[in-house]
């Protein structure tokens, strides 16, 4: 990694965060933000795009009252922009969220770089490009960190932060500072894997998932369930390490590998990717909308949200509502 001069401001000093992108993740961040006391500037291309993102922080709203907002934060504290030089004329910190497509990340990366005051860092919330891939265009790469957010970025702690080959060691350390200060729960990686962590494993499941509903093996339903019902319970608040280690009962993880590693190697080199031809994926869909039922995606994205929010409560793990 280079060293370039440290962003302008200090992580604690931040008040004014760009958000780029305002879909899914990108609105989410900035429910996230904007709960968190900042004053939140957001773009997007998409015509469409303001109505969308004030409709996604409204209905994120209540849930954050009940996680606590911080003082003075306010939905009014958004500003949409026409362009995206206006978006980040005055930020001291821009997370980009738009499609992941690579072209696009690196040709943004640069136009957010060429329109952010110097020293600012720009974090992409990309769920899979490694940072060295995508600031191949822009003239400061030191500055361009990945922050990997998980859904929905206002209740989901969880911020996997690394650079790429060109960033700047002290724009990652900065940046973990502001996620940590800013309310998220924050790894640091000091080196590039595919997926990073969590969606590295993620993956995994998600592979064998597909495997089953392609071979007709389990429905969509039966997967979900066998995860709620299950281990899903256990790793809200203990890790599969830690609760595998358990299963080795006062053995511990030594006595659990010794008794299960060798059956454990043939599932772990049997498979590989499932082919997601359109069968597959109509399979998945049909599937999926069979479990939700009646549920429209408002009703189901306000049934997640309790059920974090519930977890959050009964583990202990509710934020303090200060910055
Ligand atoms: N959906 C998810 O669960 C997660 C997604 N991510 C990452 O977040 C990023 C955004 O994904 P989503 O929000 O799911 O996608 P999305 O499709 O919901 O939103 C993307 C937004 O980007 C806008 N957009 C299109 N071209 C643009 C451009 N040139 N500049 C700025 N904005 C542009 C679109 O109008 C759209 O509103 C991706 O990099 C994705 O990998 C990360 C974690 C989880
Ligand atoms: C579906 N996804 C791979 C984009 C999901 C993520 O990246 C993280 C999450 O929210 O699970």
């Amino acid at each position: 990694m280079t060293t370039t001069p440290p962003a302008p401001c200090a992580p604690e000093d931040v008040r004014r965060v760009a958000c780029i992108g305002a879909g899914v993740i990108g609105g989410g961040w900035v429910a996230h933000f904007l709960a968190r006391g900042y004053d939140v500037t957001a773009w997007d291309p998409a015509p469409d795009a303001e109505e969308k993102l004030r409709r996604l922080v409204a209905a994120a709203w209540p849930a954050l009252e009940q996680l606590g907002l911080a003082e003075g934060a306010s939905q009014d504290r958004l500003t949409v922009t026409a362009t995206l030089a206006e978006a980040v004329a005055d930020a001291q910190f821009v997370q980009e969220s738009a499609p992941e497509k690579l072209e696009l990340k690196r040709s943004l990366l640069a136009e957010l770089d060429a329109a952010t005051p110097p020293g600012v860092v720009i974090a992409s919330s990309t769920s899979g490009y490694p940072m060295t891939d995508m600031q191949t265009e822009a003239a400061d790469p030191g500055r361009l960190v990945v922050g990997h957010p998980f859904n929905p970025p206002y209740l989901i702690p969880l911020v996997e932060v690394v650079g790429g080959e060109r960033t700047a060691a002290d724009a990652v350390a900065w940046s973990s500072r502001f996620y940590d200060v800013a309310g998220k729960s924050v790894i640091t990686m000091d080196r590039e894997l595919p997926g990073f962590i969590a969606n590295r494993l993620q993956e995994a499941l998600w592979r064998e998932a597909l495997h089953m509903v392609a071979n007709g093996e389990a429905t969509v339903k039966d997967i979900d369930d066998s995860i709620t019902e299950g281990p899903g319970l256990r790793w809200a608040f203990m890790g599969p390490c830690l609760t595998f280690a358990l299963a080795g009962g006062e053995g511990g993880m030594g006595h659990m590998l010794d008794h299960f590693g060798p059956s454990l190697k043939s599932p772990w080199t049997r498979l590989e990717a499932p082919e997601l031809d359109r069968e597959l994926r109509d399979a998945m869909v049909d599937g999926c909308e069979e479990a939700a039922g009646e549920r429209t995606y408002a009703d189901l994205v306000a049934e997640r949200d309790q059920g974090v929010i519930d977890v959050l409560r009964a583990t202990g793990r509710l934020g303090g509502t200060a910055r």
